[in-house]
C-alpha cells in the first residue's frame, strides 16, 4: 500500500493505494497550528477504523501548498509511519514539462492534477481545480503545462461578501431556484453560484482562443466542483480524486 497526502490551504486530503485501486480516502482539516503527535493520532485513528495499518504502507507521498505545514507532515510520517516521504518539488520526476517562467513558483496541487490529466485523458486540455482558490490549469497538444489562471475560490468570495458588507450573511453555497434573488440569501446566492459559472464560461472561452484549440477538453476537480459543473456545460468531466491520481502516477514515476 502507499499513502498519498495533498496538503491543500482548506483541506488535507490522504489516500490510500494498492496498486492502481483507491482503497480508502481521508479529508482533515488544514490546521496550521496542529502538531506532529496531533495528525499522528488523527491519521493512526482514521487507518484504524478502516481496518488498515501503517504497518502495511511502503511508501509516502506528499505535495503541499502551505509550506509550514510540510515539516509536520514529513516528521508525522517519520515518526508513526517509519517512512521518509516523497515530496512533490524539485528534483522530483513528474514528466511535466513545465513552461511557466519560474516552475518553481507553480502550486504543487497544479503539477499533480496535470500530471493526471495527461495520463487519464487526450490533450490539449485544460484543468480546474476548486479549491480555495480555483485554478485553471492548460495542456497544450504536445502535453506541455502553459500556465493559467488563478482566482478566488467559492468559499473565500463568499466569506469576503459577509466579512465586508454588514448587512450581508455568512450563507450556504447552495444553487437558488432563480437568478433573480427576492431576498438577500437568494441574491447572493444567485450572484456567488450564477456568477462563478459565467467566469468559468469566461476564462475557457478565452483559453480556447489563446490556445487556439478550439476543441479542448475540461475536466474540474476540488471539493465544490460539481456545485458549477452542473450550471455550465463548458465542463466536460469531474473527476474528484484526480490529485489522489497524479500522486499516485508520480509515486511511481519516482520509485
Ligand atoms: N466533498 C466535499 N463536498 C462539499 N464541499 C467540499 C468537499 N470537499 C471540500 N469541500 C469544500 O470545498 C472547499 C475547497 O476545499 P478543497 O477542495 O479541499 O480545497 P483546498 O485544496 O484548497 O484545501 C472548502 O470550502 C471545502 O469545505
Ligand atoms: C493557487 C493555489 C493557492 C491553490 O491552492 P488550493 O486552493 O488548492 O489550496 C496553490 O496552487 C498555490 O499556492 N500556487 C502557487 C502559485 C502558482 O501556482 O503560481
Ligand atoms: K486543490
Amino acid at each position: 500500500m502507499i499513502l498519498v497526502v495533498d496538503i491543500g490551504n482548506t483541506n488535507i486530503v490522504l489516500g490510500v493505494y494498492r496498486g492502481r485501486e483507491l482503497l480508502h480516502h481521508f479529508r482533515l482539516s488544514t490546521a496550521r497550528q496542529s502538531t506532529v503527535d496531533e495528525y499522528g493520532v488523527l491519521i493512526h485513528n482514521l487507518f484504524h477504523m478502516s481496518n488498515i495499518s501503517f504497518k502495511d504502507v511502503e511508501g509516502v507521498i506528499i505535495s503541499s501548498v502551505v509550506p509550514p505545514l510540510v515539516q509536520v507532515i514529513v516528521e508525522m510520517c517519520v515518526k508513526y509511519i517509519g517512512k521518509d516521504p516523497l515530496l512533490v518539488g524539485p528534483g522530483i520526476k513528474t514528466g511535466l514539462n513545465l513552461r511557466y517562467e519560474n516552475p518553481r513558483e507553480v502550486g504543487a496541487d497544479r503539477i499533480v492534477n496535470a500530471v493526471a490529466a495527461i495520463e487519464q485523458y487526450k490533450c490539449p486540455l485544460v484543468v480546474v481545480d476548486f479549491g480555495t482558490a480555483t485554478t485553471f490549469d492548460c495542456i497544450d497538444a504536445g502535453a506541455n503545462y502553459l500556465g493559467g489562471a488563478i482566482v478566488p475560490g467559492l468559499g473565500i468570495s463568499t466569506e469576503a461578501l459577509y466579512q465586508r458588507a454588514s448587512k450581508l450573511p455568512r450563507i450556504e453555497l447552495e444553487k437558488p431556484k432563480k437568478v433573480i434573488g427576492r431576498n438577500t440569501v437568494h441574491a447572493m446566492q444567485a450572484g456567488i453560484i450564477f456568477g462563478y459559472a459565467g467566469q468559468v464560461e469566461g476564462i475557457v472561452r478565452r483559453i480556447k482562443l489563446e490556445m487556439n484549440a478550439p476543441v479542448l477538453k475540461v475536466i474540474a476537480t476540488g471539493g465544490l466542483a460539481p456545485l458549477i459543473a452542473g450550471e455550465t456545460d463548458c465542463i466536460d468531466e469531474v473527476n474528484p480524486m484526480l490529485t489522489l491520481e497524479g500522486l499516485r502516477i508520480i509515486y511511481n514515476r519516482n520509485k
